[in-house]
């Protein structure tokens, strides 16, 4: 049988282990501290030859090998110490409803059922290995956490270790044989005789005079470690003009560019004390800007984008993210299996996997696997869809109910409208729209492999609608977008999006959230909703986007996206004010959430009318927009 999976591997953070921004931050700048702090330990020499070696590190683990800094979202908690999982409010899932016997393959599975298998019995004797590899990891884990501890506490440590010792020492005294001297130069022989009461107030001035000995040394090591600190945020200064040329031509190491990020950061993240006075905050950020497209491989452009929209120390945490592969998730198909079954299937076959987090009953993580996991039997014969974790976000938030009427806008190829399709019970109607034939493809594809019967293909711009279809009980508009936040998939968007992309595609975005919006029936009985998301962090692409539909159609208000996790989208950004209900919308990111970067809003409908003017309404139903010029009537206005 198959091994439970052994939480090596980051997975999405399940909602009550959300990382909140600042913390992560705040993760970064004590660790820079700390940092700092270690390096009274180590001189500048030391610190130089960190910086031999060659190749990209993480900047976490830059600063030296022992200080390090969590990976935000790194570790789950040992399967052995989570708690279980409450149902989540996902109605998707089938209960459970065998009774009678279970075997222990059963009881594991049960478990899966529950949201987690962290209580499963241990079944076999390499269950039993796994179990003491999970301590080993609670060891490495101890030690980390060890090694971030700030120095005044891993001095009282040593203090107490000293303490130890003097005890120790004592107590040894205790039990050895009796030798009387009154002598102040007894040999530490003589003190390991017996302690007498004569002797017993000497050997006490005596180990206070060694503690005190002890502790001027230590603060004289300090002063100078202190010094020694001090000196080397003076050795750091920014290149000149003329070394920046010259690094054109013959670029530095990245490990040197890697230690010169963060003594960068380390000189902002303390300004007044660590500048050196000839040197603006601007400068040391251009040269900063200027070593990360180098290090991370960004354009200058995005990386602008992207320092706009972090703080320094998180877009590092953004940029290292960006490094490092999401793990593979896949979703049920649940109209042809139950995720326990699957995920027995799966286990069967070696995959070594776990539930995605609470927040998903149909979610998994496969941690590694033996054979492909697009050409399982069971992906064959569809029961389930490897699909990002983020991807189910925006139809979670769309929450489709059966026998209703959906328009996925532009949905090749075909994540999110096979999900709707399972949650609506392949009943009702998705329509599912892309402009790209191509694409469309895989859509069409994926929805026979998932044995889906409720879903009509179309090949239309997604701005003719509601002109071909209107109607609609919700839309999702899952926007095309520069892709800023899945960078770790294709990483060529560091390099091949400018300020023009951008603004190509929010006029389009803008464009289709309208048609989206008018192509919703504002008095479905079930619905009226609209979700509109990117797989994009740009504000451009997301609040504001979201902010010109608020303001082109009164008719819909934000509403909360059902999403309990992800960080609130801003209210204001960069001197641009967004409406308040912006804070509804959600924002997700690989450093923080383990997911792709992804941005969700949800709309209500009102009113099919749109009042345009005290005296006017657009009524863009049905077959096409009509514009109606009304007389403002009094009684029957909005
Ligand atoms: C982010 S992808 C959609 C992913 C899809 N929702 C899924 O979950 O598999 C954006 C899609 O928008 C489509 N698209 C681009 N312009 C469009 C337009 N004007 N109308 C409709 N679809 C469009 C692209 O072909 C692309 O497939």
């Amino acid at each position: 049988m198959g091994r439970r999976a052994k939480n090596k591997q980051d997975v999405p953070l399940p909602l009550n282990q959300e990382k909140a921004t600042g913390k992560v931050t705040k993760g970064l700048h004590d660790k820079l501290k700390h940092d700092a702090t270690r390096s009274r330990k180590h001189d500048s020499a030391a610190l130089k030859n960190k910086s031999a070696n060659s190749g990209r590190q993480p900047i976490e683990k830059l600063s030296s090998s022992s200080s390090s800094v969590t990976k935000p979202s790194a570790k789950k908690p040992s399967a052995k110490k989570r708690a279980p999982e409450p149902d989540s409010d996902s109605d998707e899932e089938i209960d459970d409803e065998s009774g009678g016997e279970v075997s222990g393959e059963d009881a594991v599975m049960r478990d899966v059922d529950d949201g987690g298998w962290d209580n499963a019995p241990m079944e076999s004797d390499s269950d039993v290995g796994e179990e003491s590899d999970e301590m080993d990891e609670f060891d490495s884990e101890d030690d980390e956490a060890v090694s971030q501890m700030p120095l005044s506490l891993l001095e009282s440590d040593d203090d107490d270790e000293d303490d130890d010792e003097d005890e120790e020492d004592d107590s040894d005294d205790s039990m050895a044989g009796g030798v009387e001297s009154y002598d102040e130069f007894d040999t530490d022989d003589d003190e390991a005789g017996p302690v007498t009461f004569r002797d017993m107030e000497k050997r006490s001035r005596k180990l206070d005079k060694q503690r005190q000995q002890i502790e001027e040394s230590a603060d004289q090591e300090l002063r100078t470690a202190g010094a020694v600190v001090a000196g080397e945020r003076e050795l750091f200064t920014l290149p000149s003009l003329e070394q920046i040329e010259a690094e054109k031509e013959a670029p530095l190491d990245l490990s040197q560019i890697q230690l010169r990020i963060q003594e960068i950061i380390r000189v902002l993240n303390n300004f007044a004390e660590l500048r050196a006075p000839e040197a603006s905050r601007h400068d040391y950020l251009d040269q900063l800007k200027r070593d990360m497209c180098f290090y991370y491989g960004y354009n200058e452009f995005l990386m602008d984008k992207l320092l706009e929209l972090f703080p320094v120390s998180e877009a590092v945490e953004f940029f290292e993210a960006n490094e490092v592969a999401r793990p593979v998730t896949i979703r049920t198909n649940t109209l042809k299996t139950r995720r326990r079954d699957l995920a027995q299937a799966l286990i069967n076959r070696g995959v070594n996997l776990d539930p995605i987090g609470k927040w998903t009953k149909v979610g998994l993580t496969i941690f590694d696997s033996p054979v492909p996991i697009g050409a399982t039997p069971e992906y064959m014969a569809g029961h389930y869809m490897i699909q990002a974790a983020s991807s189910f976000l925006p139809v979670i938030a769309l929450a489709p109910q059966e026998s209703e009427k959906v328009l996925d806008m532009s949905a090749a190829p075909g994540g999110k409208t096979t999900y709707c399709a399972a949650l609506m019970k392949n009943t009702g109607m998705v329509v599912a729209n892309d402009a790209n034939k191509e694409r469309e493809r895989a859509l069409v594809a994926n929805v026979h492999r998932l044995g889906i019967s409720n879903t009509v293909v179309c090949n239309y711009d997604g701005r003719e609608f509601p002109k071909v279809m209107g109607g609609f009980d919700r839309v999702l508009l899952d926007a095309p977008c520069s892709g800023t936040g899945v960078i770790s998939k294709d990483a060529s968007v560091k390099v091949n999006k400018s300020q023009d992309d951008i603004d190509m595609l929010t006029h389009l975005q803008k464009e289709l959230i309208l048609s989206a919006i008018d192509s919703v029936n504002a008095d479905s009985p079930t619905g009226g909703y609209i979700v509109y998301s990117t797989c994009s962090v740009t504000v451009d692409e997301d609040e504001a986007v979201v902010n010109y539909a608020l303001s082109k159609r009164p008719n819909v208000k934000l509403v909360d996206s059902g999403l309990e996790f992800g960080a609130p989208g801003f209210t204001s950004f960069r001197g641009r004010k967004f409406h308040a209900s912006l804070a509804l919308t959600r924002r997700f990111y690989p450093h923080a959430h383990n997911m792709d970067g992804f941005f969700v809003a949800k709309f209500k409908k009102l009113s099919n009318k749109i009042k345009v003017s005290e005296d006017s309404f657009v009524v863009p139903t049905g077959s096409g927009a009509k514009t109606k010029q009304k007389k403002k009537k009094r009684k029957t206005a909005d």
